[in-house]
């Protein structure tokens, strides 16, 4: 059994993480953490989260030294703030654990990202070598050796799983950029409270545009530009993407679903769904798959591409890395 540590437990991807931490039959949930003067330490997690009461009812614990609870874990999830995770995850990792950071802290290499999207300048450069970017479907060799793991953000596992196929197929005109509009819900913007996120406020609404982290974190991943603008719509969870892109010359629809297919073909938790379908929220939310559909004409296609943000594009991509990593079987605490 690998001792496995949840900071930021009380979140909504840390939540998630607890139940399938839970039911995992090579993990055992040791510590459910907070930070150091959480309002919410102290309290069993199922009373924040009722939907966990009677499968883990284990106190939230404030997180006052990283390197002791380090010490006793074999594996940390991070849940945690991009800023939290960028400065605990090194501490945890000199305690050899393996972690598995579902923020942006370690996602990107490059000069200036971290200060122009982030708004820091990053400490950790060695660590942000090493980490190991967890698309899962396409990275599985490197995850498989990684100490620390990169978990991708939620428009950019829903993004990339589309587009990624007809790149690596060479199907695209590369000189001109993807476009994809997505829309998230509301809890991809985490349970603390904001004016942005609250009820009346919600509406349907572009936001983030020309200037969203998930925009490079996107580009520098595919090795190809795109234009990303993401929607917050009036529902609490899933992310469907809408992506339009051009074809290189000659490319036929055969070869689009061929790229799709052949790419998708072994993996039980992308499912492409075939030419002329649409992705639809409602059947991925509370899973942990993505479901990707297509229609070309002439020189265009569009992709539809839809996840649960807290689980594919979160907590249940975490899990499938862990299942990478320690050589479980795939669909483990997932399906
Ligand atoms: N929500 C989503 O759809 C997705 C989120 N992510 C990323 O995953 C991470 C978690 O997101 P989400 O679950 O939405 O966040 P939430 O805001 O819902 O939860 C954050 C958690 O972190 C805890 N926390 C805050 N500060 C600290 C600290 N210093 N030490 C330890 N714990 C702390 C909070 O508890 P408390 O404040 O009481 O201490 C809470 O448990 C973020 O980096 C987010 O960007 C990635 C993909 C999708
Ligand atoms: C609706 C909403 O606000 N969504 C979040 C994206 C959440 C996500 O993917 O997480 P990372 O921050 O870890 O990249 C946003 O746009 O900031």
């Amino acid at each position: 059994m690998l001792k496995t540590v949840i900071v930021g437990a009380s979140g909504y991807t840390g939540a998630e993480l607890t139940r399938m931490v839970h039911q995992h039959p090579s993990l055992e949930l040791v510590g459910l953490y907070v930070s150091a003067n959480s309002a919410d330490a102290g309290k069993p997690i199922s009373d924040l989260h009722g939907w966990l009461k009677g499968q883990v009812d284990a106190p939230l614990q404030p997180l006052k030294d990283v390197s002791e609870v380090g010490k006793k874990a074999d594996v940390v999830l991070l849940a945690t703030a991009h800023e939290v995770s960028h400065d605990i995850a090194p501490l945890f990792l000199e305690q050899q654990c393996t972690v598995m950071d579902l923020s942006g802290a370690f996602r990107v290499k490059g000069d200036n990202f971290y200060p122009d999207y982030y708004g820091f300048e990053h400490q950790h450069g060695e660590w942000l070598d090493k980490a190991v970017y967890g698309l899962a479907e396409w990275n599985e060799a490197e995850i498989a050796q990684a100490d620390l793991v990169a978990v991708p953000g939620c428009y950019p596992t829903a993004s990339q799983l589309a587009l990624k196929p007809l790149i690596e197929a060479g199907l695209l005109d590369g000189k001109q950029w993807p476009v994809i509009n997505a829309v998230s819900g509301v809890s991809g913007a985490g349970r603390k409270a904001s004016m942005a996120n609250s009820f009346c406020e919600v509406s349907l609404n572009a936001y983030g545009i020309f200037s969203h982290r998930h925009q490079p974190e996107i580009s520098a991943h595919l090795g190809q530009d795109v234009i990303f603008t993401p929607h917050l719509g009036n529902f609490k969870r899933g992310i469907l993407a809408t992506i339009t892109a051009k074809l290189a010359d000659g490319v036929t629809e055969a070869q689009v679903s061929e790229a799709l297919e052949n790419a998708y073909g072994d993996t039980p938790l992308v499912r492409a769904l075939g030419v002329n379908q649409s992705a639809k929220l409602q059947s991925v939310q509370q899973t942990g798959y993505c479901d990707i559909g297509w229609s070309v004409q002439g020189q265009h296609v569009i992709l539809t591409s839809a996840i649960d943000n807290l689980l594919k594009g979160a907590a249940s991509q975490a899990m499938q890395c862990i299942n990478i990593r320690f050589g479980f079987s795939p669909l483990t605490a997932i399906v």
